[in-house]
């Protein structure tokens, strides 16, 4: 027996197209505004792409680069400019911010009801009171992909989360709750990691440890969901070259598990079909207009 893969990929390309379907029947453009400060290689490939899918959905995108000289003032007063445009639906600020500026403070800046990124205390807030609120997005992803290998119904399955950051472990504990699981949320202090993770359905490792999950970890059968994202060394490939690995041991687990994400291609490219979708939530709630079905 071998886990069915779940396709990532494709996954995020129905989500797109949906998208892109209730953007056609809107009475106007969603916009999004993506801030980038400084050159890092990677967050530039991540932005294009952002930039790309963004007009592929028909949705408008207005990119800000700033200098990695820029000062905090200077982000922050762009940022206050884009929640003052209200041209502008949607507001990401590229992370991580360059060293010398605090990126929980340039945050905090974006109004609440245009943070796509879900990255606010109010948007935190919202989603742990249960309130109407813009989701983050790599969280959403997993429990997209989660409902893809299990069905819409995920009541009662016991989720457990390796990993309590900002970002994505305890949101994603969260909404895997507001679909009614029974969620475990596990860390660097948990006492038998290997155990608490046996006893899962659904499984969710997000640490950012390459190969962490062993499949002795897996209970047979369960869903993997992997939201690690890792560039390792890959001397087989030739030297200096490097491949992406997820937290998952992914031949070890293969063969436990029922359902299991690879990397690439499992949960990464959710994390910008939700970024979209929640372009258009934020355009339609700030807009009054109303709520595209299925969505
Ligand atoms: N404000 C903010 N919001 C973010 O959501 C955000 C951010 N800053 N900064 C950087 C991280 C990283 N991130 C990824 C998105 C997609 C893939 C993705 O699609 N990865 C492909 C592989 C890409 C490759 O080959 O390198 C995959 O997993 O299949 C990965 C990583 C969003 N981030």
């Amino acid at each position: 027996m071998s886990a069915q893969r779940i396709d990532g990929t494709g996954v995020s390309a129905d989500v797109r197209a949906k998208v892109a379907e209730a953007v056609k029947a809107l009475p106007g453009q969603p916009a999004l505004a993506v801030v980038l400060v400084g050159e890092d290689p990677a967050s530039q490939v991540y932005v294009r792409s952002k930039v790309r899918l963004t007009e592929e959905a028909g949705m408008v995108s207005v990119h800000h680069q700033l200098p990695a000289t820029a000062t905090q003032a200077e982000v922050e007063d762009l940022i206050a400019s884009l929640n003052a445009d209200d041209t502008i639906d949607g507001i990401l600020l590229q992370l991580p911010l360059p060293k010398g500026l605090d990126e929980h403070s340039a945050i905090e800046c974006i109004d609440p009801d245009k943070d796509v990124d879900g990255l606010t205390e109010v948007s935190a807030g919202r989603l742990t009171l249960g309130k109407p609120g813009l989701r983050p997005c790599t969280p959403n992803g997993c429990v997209i992909l989660a409902k893809s290998a299990l069905g819409e119904d995920l009541s009662g399955k016991h989720v457990v989360v390796i990993g309590r950051s900002i970002l994505v472990g305890k949101p994603a504990a969260l909404l895997f709750l507001a679909e009614n699981c029974t969620v475990t949320i596990a860390h660097s202090r948990t006492a038998d990691l290997p155990a608490v993770c046996r006893t899962a359905d659904i499984l969710v490792p997000a640490v950012g440890r390459p190969n962490m999950v062993k499949g002795d970890w897996v209970k047979p059968g369960a869903t993997l969901i992997d939201v690690g994202i890792n560039r390792i060394p890959a001397p087989e490939k030739g030297e200096g070259k490097t491949r992406l690995v997820g937290d998952a041991d992914f031949a070890d687990c293969e063969p436990v598990a029922g359902h299991i994400t690879p990397v690439p291609g499992g949960v990464g490219p959710m994390t910008i079909a939700c970024l979209l979708r929640n372009t258009v939530l934020a355009a339609c709630t700030r807009r009054g207009w109303s709520m595209p079905e299925g969505l």
